[in-house]
């Protein structure tokens, strides 16, 4: 059968696919596909592997019912309308535990990175700007003992929350719509409400998934809420945060610095006025990026696939009410 694939993905996944005896088209060029794009490739598919950020929503899938399966290149699946989705019987797949520890580890990078300046710190040396040793001069936060505050305390938020508490023995705070039981036994986490959440923590990491609850949820009035010495981490999506509240917030003081892997848009601009505060870093959206997470993302995505080809219950399944 065939499978679309939107953007380049390792070999592993496609290997799997082939070796199942399927044909695969890919789309090479480096842009997204247009709507109408993807409706075109699809339409002599079987499945859809999708990868990056096209929209899977009522309109593409009232074009494209035939498929019979859907698997996204990544955990997040908030550019897809899964209802519809159901409505039309179609498995969508995801790739969640594969990429947790490499998505952990940025968020860690961005936490440190931000409390000691380190992009921006890289940027003078290259402008030439490292003169002299000075005592008093580029000084960033230390974060021994202080308090993580965990927002969507998952998969992801865990494995961040470890990490924050091996290395610097921070104490952890979180808040999700729901208490979890891992977390309070194994991290000794505390569950507090969204303001305690804003009002207690040092640094404050963003791991829950883009929905409309959580949408510009660190807007003006969050940001008046922590301390001026915070540390605001995102590596979930950009539209959780308000980017303009964020800018307003760093440049009046009332959060000290902040580490984002993802924004809203991506690609950020490259004239963004993030990009030159000293305690700001920003990546471009590498989370899950090293090459072992994304080989494991396409066998886990191509194993959606040929479990849905088959008929079979997919491996990761965001909609298990598709099977009634
Ligand atoms: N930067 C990158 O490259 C990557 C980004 N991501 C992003 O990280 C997100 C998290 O991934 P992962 O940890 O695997 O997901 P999980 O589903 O394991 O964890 C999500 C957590 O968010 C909580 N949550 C959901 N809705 C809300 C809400 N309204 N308010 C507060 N908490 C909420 C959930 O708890 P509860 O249901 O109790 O509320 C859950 O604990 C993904 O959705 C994706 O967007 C993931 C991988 C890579
Ligand atoms: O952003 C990446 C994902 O896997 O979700």
């Amino acid at each position: 059968m065939k499978v679309f694939i939107t953007r380049v993905i390792p070999q592993a996944g496609k290997d799997l696919l082939l070796a199942a005896g399927h044909t695969i088209e890919e789309w090479t060029e480096k842009r997204n596909l247009t709507p109408a794009e993807l409706v075109a490739h699809c339409s002599d598919a079987d499945a859809l592997l999708s990868a990056g950020s096209n929209k899977i929503d009522a309109a593409f899938l009232d074009a494209a019912p035939h498929l019979k399966v859907i698997a996204l290149h990544a955990v997040g699946y908030d550019n897809v309308d899964v209802a519809a989705a159901t409505r039309h019987g179609i498995p969508i797949g995801n790739t969640p535990g594969v990429l947790t520890n490499a998505t952990a580890d940025t968020a860690f990078l961005l936490m440190l990175a931000t409390s000691r300046k380190a992009f921006y710190l890289h940027k003078r040396i290259i402008r030439g700007e490292w003169n002299f040793f000075e005592p008093t001069a580029n000084l960033g936060i230390s974060l021994d003992g202080k308090t993580l505050g965990i927002f969507g305390m998952g998969s992801i938020g865990q494995n961040m929350a470890r990490r924050c508490k091996a290395a610097y023995g921070m104490q952890v705070i979180y808040h999700n719509r729901r208490r979890d039981d891992t977390a309070e036994k194994e991290l000794g986490a505390t569950y507090v409400d969204f303001n305690t959440l804003l009002q207690q923590s040092d640094v404050l990491s963003v791991h829950a998934p883009l929905t409309p609850e959580t949408q510009g949820k660190f807007n003006a009035a969050a940001f008046a809420q922590m301390k001026p010495s915070a540390i605001f981490v995102n590596t979930a999506r950009g539209s959780l945060h308000n980017e303009s509240d964020l800018i307003a917030a760093l440049e009046g003081g009332q959060i000290w610095g902040a580490g984002l892997d993802v924004t809203n848009p991506e690609p950020m601009h490259p004239d963004n006025v993030l990009l030159q505060m000293p305690n700001v870093c920003v990546l471009p959206h590498i989370g899950s990026a090293t090459q072992e997470t994304r080989d494991a993302m396409a066998v886990l995505a191509a194993q959606n696939i040929i479990a849905g080809l088959k008929g079979e219950r997919l491996p990761a399944v965001v909609n298990p009410e598709v099977y009634g």
